[in-house]
């Protein structure tokens, strides 16, 4: 099994721009991705991941770093198509993931194993089919169950509040505050962020003055 985690350092979590500064995104991207690092290193059974980055990374990270300057889903096929063995991806900014969680994703022998965001994108897979590849953005796990089904390849889809739970939009840091044990939840706790409520009963992340 080759297990990578895709990162892309240059200018990421865009969709947090409204409630972090450019510097921080990036600060708070990495973050994420050691989080999902070191929840990959405490899962049993699973061998030690690379990052396939864009860029090369100044961060020591105690695994492989393989630069690819292109696009998220040329980058990923290339890996599949030249893997000998079983591929997973799983993202970077899976804040909540656990090792409890993983186990789910490499304990299915399927052909095909997908863990869908919940905005129907694809947060981590395994690809075991020769022939299967990826079409990352939208519906992608919509997409990715069509294309294992183009190849014949089995089917299994992992129900996980915790990978389904990648960290893109200001509504998912309440998610990090209430359920992140690692140190994404910290970094938010450290700049001045906290649950709050609105007065119509929603739950999200406040920001208090630092
Ligand atoms: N290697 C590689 N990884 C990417 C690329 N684009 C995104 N990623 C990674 O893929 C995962 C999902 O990324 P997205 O949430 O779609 O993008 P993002 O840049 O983190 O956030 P947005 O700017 O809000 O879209 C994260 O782990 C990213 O670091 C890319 O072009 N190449
Ligand atoms: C990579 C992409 O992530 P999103 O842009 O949906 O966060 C996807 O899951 O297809």
């Amino acid at each position: 099994m080759e297990v990578v985690v895709p990162f892309s350092p240059t200018d990421p979590k865009t969709r947090l721009s409204g409630v972090l500064s450019a510097a921080e995104r990036r600060e708070f991207a990495g973050v994420m991705l050691e989080d999902v690092l070191d929840a990959l290193s405490r899962t049993r059974g699973v061998p030690e991941p690379s990052v396939l980055s864009t860029v090369s990374l100044d961060r020591d990270l105690d695994v492989d770093v393989v630069v690819d300057d292109r696009a998220l889903t040329p980058a990923v096929n290339d890996v599949l198509a030249s893997s000998t063995e079983p591929v997973a991806v799983v993202m970077a900014d899976l804040a909540l993931a656990t090792p409890t969680a993983l186990r789910r994703l490499f304990a299915s022998d399927a052909d095909v194993v997908l863990a869908p965001g919940r905005r129907v994108g694809t947060n981590a897979l395994v690809a075991r089919h020769p022939e299967f590849r990826v079409d990352y953005h939208g519906a992608s796990f919509v997409d990715h169950r069509e294309a294992a089904a183009q190849v014949g390849a089995t089917l299994s889809v992992v129900d996980s509040h915790r990978l389904a739970t990648d960290v893109d939009e200001p509504g998912d840091l309440a998610e990090v505050l209430a359920h992140g044990a690692g140190a994404a939840a910290d970094w938010l706790r450290d700049r001045g962020f906290a649950l709050g409520e609105r007065a119509d009963g929603s739950v999200h992340a406040v920001r208090h003055d630092e």
